[in-house]
C-alpha cells in the first residue's frame, strides 16, 4: 500500500469508522471503508462496534474537523515523501513517491531530471534473503543473498512483452535498466493508480462508465491477443490503470435506494470518460505468456506447422483472459466480485464449476444484455466462451451511451423472497463478504478481497491449463509440454511433473496461502501466480527462498494464532453461495516465453535498454 494510500485509509477509516451497513451488499467499498490499514491499528474502541451510519452525525465529537484532517494527511505525506529511498543506478530520477508494490517490487512516481517528464518506475529486488539463512545471519559471516533465478526471467519476460507492445490501452515502457542489486522499469505513468481503488470509491459503476472502462481494456486485450500473440494472464482491477479526469458534478445522478452510499460518479462524457476515469491501460506483464511468434506468424515452439490441437491451445490459452475480463465486467457493474468465499476450498469448487449469479437487489436495475454478455465469458467450457472478437461484437459493447434508466424503487419489506430473520441480508457472512464488521469484530479487508481476485484466477488458470495438459497427453498429442512450455519459463519447472501431481501441487499450494502465517504471504502469492513451481513448493522450497517477501497490505495473523485461517473468516462455515442458492431473489445462475534471445547473456549493471 502506498504510504499516501494508507494515510487516506486511514482518514477514511477515522472518519467512517462506527458506520453500520444497513444496505448490506458485499460490496468492495465497503470492504475498503471498513479496512483498518495493516499499519496504521485502529484504536477506537467503537471501530468493532457496529453503529449508526455517519460520524458526523452520530458522534460529532470524535469527528476530526476539516482542518485537522487536511493537516494530518498533509503532514504524513511529508513524512512518508522525506522517507523516499534512492537506488544506485536510478540516479537521473527524483523519486516523489510510492504508488504500488508487489511481491519483490516497488513502484514509484519519479521525475527524469533532465527532462522533467513524470515517469512511474518499478524497481525489482534481485536478490532476497534466503529465510533459512537468515537466522545465522549475525553469527555467519559468509551469509550470502540468494539470486532469484526465476523472478529474473519472469522481469526479462515482462520487459520483451512490454517493449514489443505499442497501444493505447497498454502501459507504455519507456526503458529498461539494471544495477547490481534491482531492476528498473521505468515506464508511462498512469496517475489515476489502479481501477480497484476507484470501485471502492464509486462502489459501482454505471453501463455506461463500465462500459467505457472494459472497452478501453477489451481493445488491449485484442491487440495482445491477435497482434501480438500475448496472453496477459492476470487481468484484474488492480492491473487496469487509468488517468485521472475531472468529475463534472450529475444533472441527475443515479440513486438506488439500498446504494445510499454510491458517490455521484458525475456526468458520463462519450469519447473522454466519467467517474474520474479518462483513458485505462492494461499493465503488469509478469505473468503474461507468448502464444505465437509475431514475426513467423506460427504458434511459439514450432516451426511452420500449426496442429489443430495447436490452434485450439491458443484459443484456450486466451479464454483465460477473456473469463477474466467477465470477472472484472461483473465487478464493475455490482462492485463485488462474482466468485468469493471465505473459505479457499470453496472459493475453489466456486470458480473450477463457474457458480455464480446475478444477486438481487444489486443486479435487478442492470440491463440483460449486460448480463448476457457477462454469462458468456463467465462459462466454464472455454469453447463456448466468447473470443475478443465475439465480445466486442455484442449489442451491449455497441450501444450508444445512453440515460441510465430510472432506479426500481425498491423497499426491503417489498423483497420477493423474504429474507431470514427479518435482517435481510445481514448475516455474519454477508457482512463479512462485504467487510463489514461482524459481531467478532473482524473484517477481511481489501487485501483479502484482492487475494480472493489472485486466488480465483489462480485457480482458473490452474484448471484451464491443466485440463489441456490432460488432453494432450491423452491423445498423445503435443504432450504436457506443448508449445508453451518451450517459451514461459515458468512452465518449464512444471514440465516432469504428471497432471495429477502438478494439480495436487496447485491445490497444496492453494491451501497454504490460507493457512501460512503472513510473513508467507507473498510466497503464496508466487506459487498462486505460477512465478515459483509447484515442484518448488513440494519440496518446501518455497517458503525458505522468498520468505522475505514483504506487503504492507498482508493480511495479519490475529493475535495468538500463529497460522491464519482462509482470509481468516471462517464464520459458521457459512458461504455465500450457500445463501445465494437459498435466498438470491433475482436469475441465480449455475454456469457450468516469449524467448530471451536478445536478453542481455549476463546482468549488465547500470545498462538501459531504450524502448
Ligand atoms: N505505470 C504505472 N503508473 C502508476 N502506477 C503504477 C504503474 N505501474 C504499476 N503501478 C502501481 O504499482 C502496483 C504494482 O505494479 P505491478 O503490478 O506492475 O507490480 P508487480 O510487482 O508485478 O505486482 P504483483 O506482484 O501484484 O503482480 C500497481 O498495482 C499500481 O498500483
Amino acid at each position: 500500500m502506498p504510504p499516501g494510500a494508507s494515510v487516506v485509509d486511514a482518514f477514511k477509516n477515522l472518519i467512517r469508522h462506527g458506520k453500520h451497513h444497513n444496505n448490506n451488499q458485499p460490496r468492495i467499498a465497503d470492504i475498503s471503508k471498513q479496512d483498518t490499514p495493516s499499519d496504521q491499528p485502529s484504536t477506537d474502541p467503537s471501530a468493532a462496534q457496529p453503529s449508526s451510519r455517519g460520524l458526523r452525525q452520530h458522534n460529532p465529537d470524535k469527528s476530526p474537523q476539516p482542518r485537522e484532517a487536511a493537516e494530518i494527511i498533509v503532514e504524513e505525506e511529508r513524512k512518508a515523501k522525506a522517507k523516499m529511498p534512492t537506488y544506485k543506478g536510478l540516479e537521473t530520477y527524483h523519486i516523489e513517491e510510492k504508488m504500488g508494490d508487489g511481491a519483490f517490487s516497488n513502484v514509484y512516481r519519479a521525475v527524469e531530471i533532465s527532462t522533467g517528464r513524470r515517469v512511474a518506475v518499478k524497481v525489482v529486488r534481485k536478490y532476497e534473503l534466503n529465510s533459512s539463512q537468515a537466522g545465522d545471519k549475525h553469527l555467519n559471516p559468509q551469509f550470502k543473498k540468494k539470486p532469484r533465478v526465476t523472478e529474473r526471467a519472469n522481469i526479462l519476460k515482462e520487459v520483451q512483452i512490454m517493449r514489443g507492445t505499442s497501444h493505447p490501452s497498454i502501459v507504455k515502457l519507456y526503458s529498461f535498466s539494471e544495477s547490481e542489486e534491482h531492476y528498473f522499469l521505468v515506464m508511462e505513468l498512469m496517475e489515476g493508480g489502479e481501477l480497484f481503488h476507484q470501485i471502492v470509491k464509486l462502489t459501482y459503476f454505471s453501463e455506461n462508465l463500465a462500459r467505457h472502462v472494459i472497452l478501453q481494456v477489451a481493445r488491449g486485450i485484442r491487440y495482445l491477443h491477435e497482434e501480438r500473440g500475448v496472453v496477459h494472464r492476470d487481468i484484474k482491477p488492480e492491473n487496469l490503470l487509468f488517468e485521472r479526469i475531472e468529475i463534472i458534478p450529475s444533472k441527475n445522478p443515479i440513486h438506488r435506494p439500498y446504494d445510499e452510499d454510491k458517490e455521484d460518479e458525475g456526468e458520463f462524457i462519450p469519447g473522454v470518460g466519467g467517474g474520474g476515469i479518462g483513458k485505462v491501460k492494461i499493465a503488469d506483464f509478469g505473468l503474461s505468456k507468448v502464444v505465437w511468434n509475431e514475426q513467423t506468424m506460427t504458434p511459439c515452439g514450432t516451426v511452420g506447422y500449426t496442429a489443430p490441437e495447436i490452434v485450439k491451445d491458443e484459443r484456450y490459452s486466451k479464454s483465460v483472459d477473456m473469463w477474466a475480463l467477465g470477472c472484472v465486467l461483473y465487478t464493475l457493474l455490482c462492485g463485488f466480485p462474482p466468485f468469493y468465499d471465505e473459505s479457499i476450498n470453496v472459493l475453489t469448487e466456486k470458480v473450477a464449476r463457474g457458480y455464480y449469479t446475478f444477486l438481487s437487489p444489486w443486479w435487478d436495475d442492470i440491463s440483460h444484455s449486460a448480463k448476457d454478455l457477462i454469462t458468456h465469458l463467465l462459462c466454464v467450457d472455454p469453447a463456448q466462451r466468447y473470443t475478443i472478437d465475439e465480445f466486442l461484437g455484442h449489442p451491449w459493447c455497441n450501444a450508444a451511451p445512453a440515460p441510465p434508466p430510472p432506479p426500481t424503487p425498491f423497499i426491503y419489506g417489498n423483497l420477493k423472497e423474504p429474507l431470514s430473520g427479518g435482517k435481510p441480508l445481514d448475516s455474519p457472512l454477508l457482512s463479512a463478504a462485504r467487510g463489514g464488521r461482524t459481531h467478532e469484530g473482524r473484517s477481511p479487508g481489501i487485501a483479502t478481497l484482492k487475494e480472493a481476485f489472485d486466488i480465483t484466477y489462480a485457480v482458473h488458470r490452474m484448471e484451464e491449463e491443466g485440463a489441456r495438459r490432460r488432453k494432450y497427453n491423452g491423445r498423445g498429442g503435443a504432450g504436457a509440454r506443448g508449445f508453451l512450455s518451450g517459451l514461459n519459463e515458468d512452465e518449464e519447472d512444471l514440465d516432469d511433473e504428471s497432471d495429477s501431481e502438478h494439480e495436487d501441487d496447485y491445490r497444496r499450494a492453494a491451501r497454504e496461502v490460507a493457512m501460512a502465517p503472513v510473513q508467507d504471504h507473498q510466497v503464496h502469492r508466487s506459487v498462486l501466480d505460477g512465478r515459483a513451481g509447484p515442484r518448488d513448493q513440494g519440496k518446501g522450497r518455497i517458503i525458505q527462498a522468498t520468505g522475505a517477501g514483504t506487503n504492507t497490505e498482508a493480511v495479519k495473523p490475529r493475535a495468538g494464532r500463529g497460522r491464519r485461517q482462509a482470509f481468516e473468516l471462517d464464520l459458521d462455515n457459512a458461504t455465500l453461495l450457500g445463501r445465494r442458492h437459498k435466498r438470491a431473489v433475482g436469475s441465480p445462475l449455475k454456469m457450468e516465453g516469449l524467448r530471451m534471445d536478445d536478453q542481455p547473456p549476463h546482468p549488465i549493471a547500470g545498462s538501459t535498454m531504450l524502448m
